[in-house]
């Protein structure tokens, strides 16, 4: 179904010209898994992404469909239990991007250890409990010293103790929503990127009724009308809560960092995702993770105030990481100049969680002082000194300084939280990407209820569990197999097997209509078959614009398969001028946004500082 710039074109026309009733402001994963379950109930639903889908936060995780062992440590279990088991949720709505691959937890007897050989075999069983991890070949076990490594000879020695085993999957978190928004589209929604909110409508009751919108390819600006509006922003969630011009505005957010870097899997070999503690006794775990013949390994966590759509990696994020793995893998000595790419993103952690709380609630600890503010001020109540207005003015100054007691980044709580702002913005913020459906079913649960209570609309629920994902046409039990199947038809139409299986797994039962093309579609100059028509595919449905949204996003060439990065870029940037029709100058701004994308992602800049 055809998805394309055209499309992008068609879809802005209707966003002008049509009222929705839901508008969805921000098209990463959260915003995605709104939009397909919405589009799927019948929901008249249109959204805007400022950027490429999945630009912000949710192309630049872990890559992991996970529940979080680690939030264990700090009682987070209703975080993990509601993560746990969406893992294999996710993996039954897209069963061609999670990848179950059981992690492996090296145990080190050193101060602040997050376990030991007796809580990591606690966590695991927890762990599996609660993800209801049965299936003999992905239950938990532990391994001696020796065992661990044997499966790593590259881990230090010292201080090892054995290590834990347990099930998680690796994830493409851009191929996710981008078959999220695909399915959305599918179902009726009407979607654009490079489109953004930049004020709110209101009613005369002060009620949200559209955005003011600019379409960011051409400066032009217009009007979008919704019965409701849900910011599903992540990290920016406070800027659009602020368009509203609330008077007594307090930040939700608190945004922190995380980088990866990429290795090349000679100089940094696991076979399995493998994650243990910094060893700085700072609460971080470090995962190293196998991807394509590459290794990649992250991430940090700091409170981070710059500009949200450029997080870059430092030199103190690489000096941080290199230690770490070089502490971990003495034999590796891994240094600045074999990192070949690298990605920094932003989490959109909610300031007031508290570190075993969920869904934005606030256990954090205030401090003594705001404890005996609040007494006194209840006190002068009870005696008729003060008003209740000044007591709701004492608890609301209390409740921003919540993040008084600010707690260590990574002891802050992963979980989501869903808010209503007086005017009717709602707000879907935080959570990590692995619980995505489950934040849009409670999100979509409060916007049936006001489009049924508020405009007499009844829409059906569907099982949002059993709603897959563009592609997503795969037996999840049998996905191997499924892959094969569809690889079939790249290879009996002269495809290598090695060709076709890499399409089979990237764009899953969408497979077949790349390999249809083949016939259509000649081999385009630079580029082999394979490579035009799964160019093609994307231009045509998945609304790919520029070669970055391609090479970074819809497939990994710039970060896991850079060897081949630039036998293949001038080819990518030919086909796209010669499809879109691009002037010189405009191929060549598409070629230097590329050159300086790559060149952030493999650190030239601090590779030249470091000469
Ligand atoms: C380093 C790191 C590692 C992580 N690892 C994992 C992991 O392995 N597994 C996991 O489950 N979770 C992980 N997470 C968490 C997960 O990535 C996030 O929770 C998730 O991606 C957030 O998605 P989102 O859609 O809420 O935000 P985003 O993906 O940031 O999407 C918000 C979108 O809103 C758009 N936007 C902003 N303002 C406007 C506007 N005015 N108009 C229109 N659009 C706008 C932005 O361009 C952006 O695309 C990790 C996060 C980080 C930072
Ligand atoms: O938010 P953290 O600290 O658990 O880190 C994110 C991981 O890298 C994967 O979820």
């Amino acid at each position: 179904m055809t998805f394309s710039a055209t499309t992008r074109q068609q879809n802005i026309e209707r966003l002008q010209n049509e009222t929705l009733d839901l508008l969805i402001i921000g098209g990463g994963i959260t915003g995605a898994g709104v939009a397909i379950q919405a589009s799927a109930m019948g929901i008249k639903t249109g959204l805007i992404e400022m950027q490429d889908f999945a630009e912000g936060t949710s192309s630049r995780s872990t890559k992991l469909v996970h529940g979080g062992i680690r939030y264990l440590k700090t009682f987070d279990v209703e975080v993990v239990s509601d993560t746990v088991k969406e893992r294999a949720v996710v993996q039954h709505i897209a069963p061609h991007i999670p990848t179950p691959d059981p992690m492996l937890l090296p145990i080190y007897d050193e101060p602040g250890a997050t376990f030991d050989m007796f809580s990591v075999k606690v966590a695991m069983d927890l762990y599996d409990k609660l993800a209801n991890v049965t299936d003999p070949k992905f239950t938990n076990y532990t391994l001696s010293k020796k065992e661990v490594l044997q499966r790593e000879p590259q881990l230090r020695s010292e201080n090892l103790k054995g290590g834990g085993v347990y099930l998680d999957f690796r994830n493409n978190d851009a191929r996710l929503v981008i078959e999220n928004i695909k399915k959305a589209h599918e179902n009726g929604g009407v979607l654009a990127s490079h489109v953004k909110a930049i004020g709110l409508i209101h009613d005369d009751n002060n009620q949200v009724i559209g955005v003011k919108a600019k379409d960011m390819k051409t400066g032009k600006t217009f009007s979008i009308r919704a019965h409701i509006v849900i910011n599903t922003t992540g990290p920016w969630s406070d800027q659009i809560r602020k368009l509203n011009g609330e008077s007594e505005f307090k930040p939700q957010m608190r945004p922190t960092k995380g980088i990866h870097l990429v290795v090349d899997a000679k100089k940094l070999t696991v076979p399995q995702p493998t994650y243990f503690d910094s060893g700085d006794q700072d609460g971080r775990m470090i995962f190293v993770v196998p991807r394509e013949n590459k290794t990649y390994f992250g991430t940090t966590d700091t409170d981070y105030h710059g500009d949200f759509q450029h997080p870059t990696v430092t030199q103190e994020d690489v000096d941080y990481l290199l230690g770490i793995i070089n502490n971990r893998f003495p034999s590796a000595r891994i240094t600045l100049d074999d990192v070949e790419s690298s990605w920094a993103g932003l989490r959109p952690l909610i300031a007031s969680n508290g570190s075993s709380d969920y869904n934005g609630g606030n256990s954090g600890k205030i401090t003594d002082k705001s404890f005996k503010k609040v007494i006194d001020i209840v006190d002068q109540y009870e005696n008729q000194k003060v008003s209740r207005e000044d007591v709701e003015a004492v608890l609301k100054d209390v409740e921003s300084s919540l993040s008084e007691g600010k707690l260590n980044p990574s002891s802050v709580s992963r979980g989501s939280s869903l808010t209503i702002a007086p005017d009717g913005l709602l707000t879907l913020a935080g959570g990590k990407l692995t619980d995505y459906r489950k934040m849009a079913a409670g999100a979509l649960a409060l916007i049936n209820k006001f489009l049924h209570d508020k405009f007499d609309q009844n829409h059906i629920p569907v099982d949002s569990k059993k709603l897959p994902v563009s592609g997503g046409d795969i037996d999840p039990n049998n996905v191997e197999a499924t892959i094969d199947f569809y690889a079939k038809q790249g290879t009996d139409n002269g495809l290598s097997k090695k060709d076709a299986l890499q399409i089979a797994h990237l764009y899953g039962s969408n497979a077949a209509r790349v390999f249809s093309l083949i016939g259509k579609v000649e081999a385009a100059p630079g580029l082999n078959l394979a490579e035009s028509i799964s160019l093609r595919y994307s231009l045509d449905e998945e609304m790919t614009l520029t070669p970055v949204d391609y090479l970074l996003r819809r497939t990994n060439h710039i970060l896991f398969m850079r060897d081949t990065l630039d036998d293949i870029k001038d080819g990518v940037i030919n086909e796209m001028a010669r499809y879109f029709n691009w002037d010189s100058a405009t191929k060549q701004a598409e070629t230097e946004k590329l050159a300086k994308t790559v060149a952030e992602s493999d650190l030239t800049a601090l590779k030249n500082n470091n000469k």
